[in-house]
């Protein structure tokens, strides 16, 4: 599986740490930066990261902020990305099942870098299951993403 990784700076450390960590474990990951400790725009970062997905440069992405918070209000700016913040192993296997989540967001100063490790694992290995239920919830949100208002 391909992976698309990108931080800003609060992400740094641990985006280096997880592609490290990811690509030592047989995951191919393209790293988008931030490629330096300066302060930068997390914006930026998960935009590239959505933009990657959605052109299907990889079948999931992981953005690291300080918080999560930041990068997933911004990656979910866009039409067909499902990024949730997740900083527990249950909630990274369940938002991919039941939500097809498409993006994991992690905070650097949330959640300590052996937690993050496992939580991407968690993500990486999870795979939607195809239930009505939730093609039909996704199908809802997918009307939402294209309501005219
Ligand atoms: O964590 C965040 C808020 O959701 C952001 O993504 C940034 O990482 C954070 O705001 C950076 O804070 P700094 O004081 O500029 O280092």
């Amino acid at each position: 599986m391909k992976i698309i990784i990108g931080s800003d700076h609060a992400g740094f450390t641990y985006k280096n740490i997880l592609l490290t960590t990811l690509t030592a474990a047989g995951y191919e990951v393209l790293d988008l930066g931030t490629y330096t400790s300066a302060a930068t725009d997390y914006p930026d970062h998960a935009a590239a990261v959505a933009r990657a997905i959605l052109e299907k440069k990889g079948e999931r992405g992981i953005l690291v902020c300080g918080s999560a918070v930041g990068v997933s209000i911004a990656a979910n700016k866009f039409k067909g990305i499902r990024a949730g913040v997740c900083h527990d192993t249950y909630s990274a296997h369940q938002s991919v099942e039941h939500d097809d989540v498409n993006i994991l967001c992690m905070g650097e100063r949330v959640i300590g870098i052996e937690l993050a490790k496992d939580i991407s694992f968690a993500f990486l290995k999870a795979s939607f299951t195809h239930e009505e239920r939730h093609i039909k919830r996704l199908a809802k949100i997918t009307a939402i993403e294209n309501e005219e208002l």
